[in-house]
Order: C-alpha cells, then structure tokens, then sequence
C-alpha cells in the first residue's frame, strides 16, 4: 500500500491528477481554491506552447457519423477506455470499491459498496477522501438537500400524472434555476470571470443535494396520486434518501411500500449505492454529458446545464435504453418457454433484427468490450443468489450475454456486439418492485449529475470558452470531396 498523508491508495493505482495531499483540508471548496489557479495556468500554458499541435484528424465520415472517436473535448475527470472501461481520475470501478472510504454509521452498508458522496469528492479534486472529508461532505449535502422549495413543488404538482417522469423531471431541475446564485450573481453584475466557479459550485452542490426530494416527487406525482411515499431524513446518505423517498426502506421514513424486511431494505439502499455510485460519468462525449458541457459553455447556469444533459439523457439510445431493456426482457420471457431455452433466445433476437430494430443494452458508441458497469451489477445480483436465483428475468439477462453477442457479430453491423450497463441494471430494480419502468431513467438522472456538474465547475474555474465548432454545408462537402 503507498500512503499520501492520510490518503492510502492500493499499489496499482496511479491517480493521474493526484498533486498533493490535501489531507489536512476538509472542506471542498477551500481545496478547490487552491487547486483551481494551478491547474489552470497548467492549461494556459499548454495552449500557449502547444495550441498548434495535432491530435487528431477529422474526416468526412467522422463529419457524417456524429464525430465519432474524435479526440476534440476537454474532460477532466474521467476517461473511457474502450477495452477496460470507465476510469475516475484513472481509478477503475474496482479500485474505487477497494479505496473509497466506507463511513461510520450508515444504513447496512455493504463493505464492498461505496457511497456516492465519496465518488463526488474524487471527481471534484482528483483524491480520494479520508473518512473525514467524506462525512463532511455527506452532511453538507443532506443539509442542503432537507427541502424542495415551495415554488418546486408548486409547479411539479401541476404536471400531468403522465407526462413522462424525465420530462418532469427536466422541468423541476430547469425550475430551481430561480435560486441559482450564479444566474443572480451574473445579473446583478457583481461578479467576474474568476470567480463564476465559485457560485456554480454553490448551484451544483445544491443541486445534487435536492435530487432525492426531487426524484421522488416525480415518483409520488406520476404512480401515488402525488402524496408523499416518505420523508427526508438528513442524518441519513444522499441514496438511502432516494430510496426513502420512493417508500422504498423498511424504516420510520418510508411507507415502505414493498414490504422489505431488514434484510431487502439494506440490499436496496446498496443497490442504489452502487446503481448511482457507478453511473456519475462517462467521459465527456456521451449525449448526456456533452449537452450540459455544450449548454453550460454558453454560460447557462447549472440548472438550465443539467436539465438539457436530462433531455439528452431520456433518448432510448442513451439513458432511456435501461426502460427498453426491461420492456424488452418481459416481452422476450412471455415468448419463450424458459429463459434458458437458447434456440427460442436466438430466433427472438433475429425476429428483431430483423424488423429493424436494436437489442437495447448492447453496443456502445467508444466501449470495444462488455462494460464493467454491467458486471459490478451482476456482480450485485450474484452475491445475492437467495433473492434472485428464481427471478426469470434476471436468468434471462445473465443468459443473453451468452448468446447476443453471436447473433450481433452474424448480423455483422454492430461495432460492439458486448452488454453496456443498461443491460443489467433497470431489471436489478424492478426485481426490488420498480416495476414503473418509465421512471428507471430518473434514477440514472440522479447519479450522472455528479459528472457532468462537477466538470461545469472546473469548466468555470478554468475560464473554457463557448462552445462552438464550424458546420460544413452540402456544398462545401461536395467541394472537398472533388
Ligand atoms: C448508458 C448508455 O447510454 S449505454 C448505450 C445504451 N443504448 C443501447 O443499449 C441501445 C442499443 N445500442 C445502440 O443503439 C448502439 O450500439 C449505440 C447507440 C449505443 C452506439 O451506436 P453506434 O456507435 O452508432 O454503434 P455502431 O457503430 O456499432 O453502429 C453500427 C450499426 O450497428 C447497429 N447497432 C449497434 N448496436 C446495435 C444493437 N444493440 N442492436 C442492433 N443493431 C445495433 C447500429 O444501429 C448501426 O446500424 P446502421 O449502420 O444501420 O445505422
Ligand atoms: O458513453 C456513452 O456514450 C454512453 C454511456 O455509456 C454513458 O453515458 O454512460
């Protein structure tokens, strides 16, 4: 084990933008005062003596193929390898289980799950926290996250019962823009260039901090006549409070609505642990992250940012695939005899291709090989054989990724015929009794606000300009083509 003050990594792991030990500083922002100037003369001079340099080469089929493999944004926190996957600060899934601190006193937590909250630090400042600076944190959000305010509420309970959960869930997050301070701080003129970080970062830790609340009044609007499935309880953790809020808990907080004993509460709240634990980032290309980065850039303020990455998000070849996985996966087991029967699995798969449409869950636009996501999820549901080895569509998800990835390499399209994350997780969920599936995305909204948000607030502290790449029309094409 290597030690960096109090931060101990495990041998292996080099954390690309680790500069310091912090660990005498608790606070967040404090850290990123101290971070933000170096890091962002680091850039400035890397323009400055490198600005001409090539990196990459645009052709016409990256122009016509929606910038494919393009190496043309700047993201900071994670980086997607497209044989290994996802790496935080170059930290993998796995070594973020083994080092993010587990912290005293939370709800049954799992050993080998960590907390949101601590991946939020590492995204924020590049380190892994000390128990310390994570509890902190953790009671920071919960503070500021104890109460939807009024006027949120007010226009939330005026929506439709069915208007779509991500579209409410959109027009909530848009709706807090009203208590942005940056937008109020712009607006009044009183504040410059340098310190636009500062007040996003006051917007997106309240933010994330009022998701839960809002979550959950999108659940109660759309599936509970809009009463209140429970209540937030602030000495808890940023996903209990998710669960809580669906009556998802077998605690004073909740309505329980599921009936779990202690045991299926405790695997519930670990299951959103690890569900919006693993999910926060992508790198920058995905829609989600790439629309409140292209958003943000304009200087729309965190709210206005995040709702457009939520709209990108409620694509179904983006978030909304882990909806038409489990849609698929029901349709797919009341057709077939059994979920181990593999010649009816693959004639099902074929009937859908061939009516031109996708295996949702499989493919990806960067990954070369299965995510790691999808197997931290299986991994889930196999140290829990006693709750789902009976489950039909849970055996029906773990078989496919036998079979799909055959029938995907015959058909001979797809770049990546390996499952993404979305393959496992929405039928991890509905297993639990989510069996509203249009509501699985919001969930996923939660957990990939840390990413894309805390990237806005370097965005700010960098000083990154808009925006704003060149389009060719017809004619110019044409052009370059003679
Ligand atoms: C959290 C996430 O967002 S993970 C992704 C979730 N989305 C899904 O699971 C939906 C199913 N998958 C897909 O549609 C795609 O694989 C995407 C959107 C994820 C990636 O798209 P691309 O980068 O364009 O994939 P790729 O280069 O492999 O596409 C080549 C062809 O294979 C097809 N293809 C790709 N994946 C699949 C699939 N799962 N089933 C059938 N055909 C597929 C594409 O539609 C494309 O066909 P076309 O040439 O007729 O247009
Ligand atoms: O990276 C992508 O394009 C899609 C994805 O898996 C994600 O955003 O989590």
């Amino acid at each position: 084990m290597l030690s960096r003050g109090n931060i101990i990594l495990n041998k292996n792991i080099q954390a690309s933008w680790i500069i310091k030990s912090y660990s005498t500083v608790i606070d967040l922002k404090t850290i990123l005062k101290e971070q933000i100037p170096i890091r962002k003369n680091e850039i400035q001079k890397i323009k400055k003596n490198y600005g001409n340099k090539k990196i990459d080469e645009i052709t016409i089929n990256s122009l016509l193929g929606g910038m494919r493999g393009n190496r043309s944004m700047f993201w900071r926190s994670t980086s997607l390898d497209p044989n290994l996957g996802i790496k935080f600060h170059g930290l993998t899934i796995e070594d973020c289980q083994k080092n993010l601190p587990k912290l005293p006193n939370t709800y049954g937590q799992d050993e080998k799950i960590f907390l949101p909250e601590t991946m939020l630090w590492l995204l924020i400042t590049g380190e892994v926290p000390t128990v310390e600076q994570a509890m902190i944190l953790k009671v920071e959000l919960a503070k500021r996250g104890r109460k939807l305010p009024d006027y949120v509420d007010k226009v939330m309970s005026t929506l439709p019962k069915d208007l779509h959960p991500m579209t409410q869930f959109a027009i909530g997050i848009a709706t807090l823009n009203k208590d942005s301070q940056f937008r109020e701080n712009y607006e009044k003129g009183s504040i410059g260039k340098a310190d636009y970080w500062e007040s996003t970062y006051e917007d997106t830790l309240n933010l994330i901090a009022l998701l839960p609340q809002l979550a959950g009044k999108v659940y109660s609007n759309s599936y509970n006549n809009g009463q209140p499935l429970g209540q937030f309880n602030e000495n808890e953790d940023w996903s209990y409070n998710i669960c809580s809020l669906l009556g998802m808990t077998n605690t004073s907080d909740s309505m329980n609505i599921q009936n779990f004993d202690d045991k299926k509460s405790q695997d519930f709240v670990n299951l959103m642990r690890l569900y919006t634990g693993i999910h926060v980032d992508h790198e920058g290309g995905n829609v989600s992250a790439h629309a409140t980065h292209l958003v943000g850039s304009a200087l729309s303020d965190a709210y206005l940012s995040y709702s457009s990455g939520i709209m990108g998000l409620a694509g179904p070849l983006h978030g909304l695939a882990a909806q038409e996985v489990v849609r698929f996966l029901i349709a797919m087991n009341s057709n077939i005899s059994s979920p181990n029967d593999k010649k009816s699995i693959k004639d099902y798969l074929w009937s859908l291709l061939n009516s031109h449409k996708v295996i949702p869950g499989y493919g990806h636009a960067v990954l070369r090989q299965t995510d790691p996501r999808w197997t931290a999820m299986v991994d889930f549901a196999k140290r829990h054989p006693e709750e789902f080895e009976n489950d039909k569509n849970v055996m029906l998800m773990q078989n496919l990724v036998n079979i799909a990835p055959g029938v995907l390499k015959e058909h001979g399209k797809t770049a990546n015929p390996y499952p993404n994350v979305d393959a496992a997780s929405g039928i991890l969920f509905y297993h639990y009794g989510v069996r509203e599936l249009l509501f699985f995305t919001v969930i996923f909204g939660c957990s990939r606000a840390l990413g894309p948000l805390s990237q806005l607030v370097w965005d700010r502290g960098l000083g990154l300009p808009i925006e704003r790449p060149k389009s060719l029309d017809l004619k110019s094409l044409k052009e370059y083509c003679d």
